[in-house]
């Protein structure tokens, strides 16, 4: 009976597949695909008599990030990992949701959010209710490497070893998965921002050289690479002189970027090699003959495949489109929602 008002009300709703990331949100609609990709930035007005309203979430606050004049704040509410600021990261899901459901819709959505592994009951609470807040019926969190696995495409229902890193904005994440579940897992605060981070402080330190998160990030992507290339990226970066204080440019190469970010990317090896030495014996063997998959931004970053076999001594591959790994795996799992193991869920 439940069950037949559930499906009566579930065919008129736009189920929802959310990947709540620390540095970019994805929602899926069932049957449609990505309606938004957009970075996880909100920026915040604050009125004379203190009120905080949403000036704008997503790309357009992304770009006022680091520009914003004194009453205007540009917040990433989640970061390392973690949720740093509960009322804003609600605020965003709420926006997230309604925009992609309209207000003047009848229907009230199952929604998957995928969540860092590495997450708070309060804050997988705090999650939770701001997705019913905005109108949810349902609310389920998948943990990431489980929805990276999926949405890699690999065998995660079977009897094997599948081993899955996702290197996000905020956190690392890696995860041993057999039979629908999480065998080992590891998360650790280092990733695409602490990257950005070392690459701003390696530029002040070589070149007294004043930079932001943001172009940090652009010189990353331009030019950063884990292993030495056969010819180097060079690029031109516009900063100020820390000693000087005038507006000054200097050319920045590949080798300056790998050496800026290699502490981190030893880091991201180090914390492979220890689920691998805690993998039971069967499921390594899986791995051995599977590889490791790397899925989230920052499996993009050049040569860390294969800087990282290098290390492991195993095969190591790039899932495809590994920026939307996360997001098809949570989709995925929307799908499933009453056929995959609940173990999987946490509601
Ligand atoms: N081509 C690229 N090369 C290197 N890094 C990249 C590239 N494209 C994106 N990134 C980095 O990937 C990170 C974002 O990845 P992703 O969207 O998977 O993270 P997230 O899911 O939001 O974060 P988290 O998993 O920590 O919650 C950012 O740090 C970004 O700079």
């Amino acid at each position: 009976m439940f069950g037949f008002v559930k499906n009566i009300f579930g065919a008129f709703s736009k189920d929802l597949a959310i990947d709540l990331g620390t540095a970019n949100t994805l929602v899926l609609v069932k049957g449609q695909g990505i309606s938004i990709n957009e970075p996880s930035v909100v920026a915040i007005q604050v009125d004379k008599h203190g009120q905080e309203h949403i000036l704008a979430v997503g790309q357009e606050a992304k770009n006022m990030v680091g520009k914003t004049p004194g009453n205007i704040k540009a917040i990433r509410p989640m970061k390392d990992g973690v949720i740093a600021d509960f009322h804003v990261t609600e605020m965003m899901i709420e926006y997230f949701i309604r925009k992609v459901h309209g207000r003047k819709s009848f229907s009230s959505p199952r929604v998957v959010i995928c969540v860092p592994y590495g997450l708070t009951q309060v804050e997988r609470k705090a999650v939770k209710e701001s997705a019913l807040n905005a109108g949810a019926r349902y609310v389920y969190l998948i943990e990431e490497p489980m929805a990276a696995a999926i949405g890699a495409g690999l065998p995660v229902k079977d009897p094997q070893g599948n081993l899955v890193v996702d290197i996000g904005g905020g956190t690392t994440e890696i995860g041993v998965i057999s039979l629908g579940g999480l065998v080992i897992s590891k998360s650790i605060r280092v990733a695409g921002d602490k990257l950005d981070a070392s690459i701003v402080d390696y530029v002040k330190k070589k070149f007294n050289l004043l930079i932001g998160d943001r172009v940090a990030e652009e010189l990353k992507i331009k030019i950063g690479t884990a292993i030495k290339l056969d010819e180097e990226l060079i690029t031109t970066v516009r900063g100020r002189d820390q000693v000087e204080g005038t507006l000054t440019s200097v050319e920045i190469t590949s080798e300056h970027i790998r050496e800026a970010m290699a502490e981190q990317l030893k880091q991201i090896a180090e914390a492979l090699k220890s689920v691998l030495e805690q993998t039971p014996p069967d499921l390594a063997g899986d791995i051995v003959e599977n590889g490791v998959v790397l899925t989230g931004g920052g499996a993009l970053i050049r040569g860390l495949d294969k800087y990282l076999s290098d290390i492991v001594k195993l095969p190591v591959y790039i899932a495809e489109d590994p920026l939307l790994a996360v997001a098809k795996g949570t989709g995925k799992a929307l799908d499933e929602l009453d056929l995959l193991q609940q173990a999987a869920f946490d509601d």
